[in-house]
């Protein structure tokens, strides 16, 4: 890959080549190896090392810097797989092995109390048998990474829960900067103005960049974490508990956070969100106990749903803002 691809990709090599003395303003366009072949041979006899040594360093430098950043290669992730574990009276769950892969949505419902968010948690804690449901989660059909499952900012799986409180003394602005600066996004100011943009588009009531964060309301924070998720997140797997709950358009969040080919689950009540997924699964008292696959005749459902949900929009904006609801035909 040349110097310049590289750097491109891993934006932190840039320190590490001018910590290191390397000058490669003039060399982007070779790779590291071709640079290196033009030094001389007192180069290396001077710093007492070799070709090979210095690329196995850069090597091992990207490696120890994926780790530390949570970074996973692009594709990285192509399943996770769920084995089953027992439901609250210690019953075995109702299936085997769900491999769940890139791209799908899967909805997770169930009544109240069923445990939704435990599975949830089971997977956003990469469960090895250890959870009160004793369900296994794998990674690309293996057990994962134990370092990727007790790193602190593991960057496998994103969640969205149910509350989302702020307790920084922050701007919308100067949180997301903090954000992107922290996941080394290189074009920090236009990131930071496409997630505002599209954190307003999903919520009911705008906010701006100097807003402060602790005064968003409810529905404007879930938007900002929505957006945020879906663009500044490189976690291939996304956890959603409940987004219906949030006052936000919820059709539009989930389009935003599925276009970036993750792997997606959600809690979810809401008819429509159940059919936009691949798959539901029903959780009942602990315990998986079906698994079933959106139809085609479902699927067909959803053209009509969403023309009900357009009204109930329409309804719930008018009341809103105060209006009568006596020309709504239903
Ligand atoms: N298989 C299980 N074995 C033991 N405890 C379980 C199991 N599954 C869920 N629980 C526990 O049951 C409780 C309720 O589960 P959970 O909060 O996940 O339900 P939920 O479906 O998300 O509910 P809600 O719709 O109200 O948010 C939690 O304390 C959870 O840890």
């Amino acid at each position: 890959m040349k110097i310049k691809e590289l750097i491109k990709k891993y934006p932190f090599l840039e320190s590490f080549f001018s910590e290191n003395g390397y000058d490669i303003k003039n060399h982007e366009e070779e790779t590291f190896e071709q640079y290196l072949d033009g030094f001389n041979e007192e180069y290396f006899e001077d710093k007492a090392t070799t070709k090979e040594n210095i690329l196995l360093e850069l090597e091992n430098y990207i490696k120890t810097m994926k780790e530390f950043l949570g970074i996973s290669e692009d594709g990285d992730i192509n399943s996770l797989t769920l084995i089953a574990g027992f439901n609250k009276s210690n019953e075995k769950e109702n299936f085997e092995a769900l491999e769940i892969k890139k791209s799908q949505i899967i909805a997770i419902v169930g009544p109240t109390g069923s445990g939704k968010s435990r599975l949830l948690q089971d997977i956003e804690w990469m469960a090895q048998k250890d959870t009160p449901t004793k369900r296994q989660v794998l990674i690309n059909g293996e057990v994962p990474d134990i370092k990727k499952r007790y790193a602190s900012n593991n960057k496998l799986v994103a969640q969205l829960s149910q509350n989302m409180n702020f307790v920084m003394d922050l701007k919308v602005k100067e949180f997301l900067q903090l954000h992107a600066q922290s996941r080394l996004i290189e074009d920090i100011d236009s990131t930071v103005d496409k997630i505002i943009e599209e954190a307003n588009k999903l919520a009911g009531e705008s906010f701006r960049e100097d807003t402060d964060i602790t005064s968003l309301s409810g529905g404007q924070s879930r938007a900002l974490m929505i957006a945020d998720t879906a663009i500044l997140s490189k976690s291939p797997i996304v956890l959603i508990d409940e987004i219906e709950n949030a006052g936000i358009d919820r059709k539009k969040a989930l389009e935003l956070l599925v276009s970036k080919d993750k792997i997606v689950l959600m809690a979810t009540h809401d008819p429509t969100l159940a059919l936009i997924s691949d798959m539901r699964i029903v959780i009942n008292n602990g315990g998986i106990k079906n698994i079933i696959k959106t139809s085609e005749k479902e699927k067909s459902l959803l053209e009509k749903l969403e023309v009900y949900d357009e009204k109930f929009k329409n309804m719930r904006k008018a009341l809103r803002y105060g209006e009568y609801l006596d020309d709504i035909e239903l």
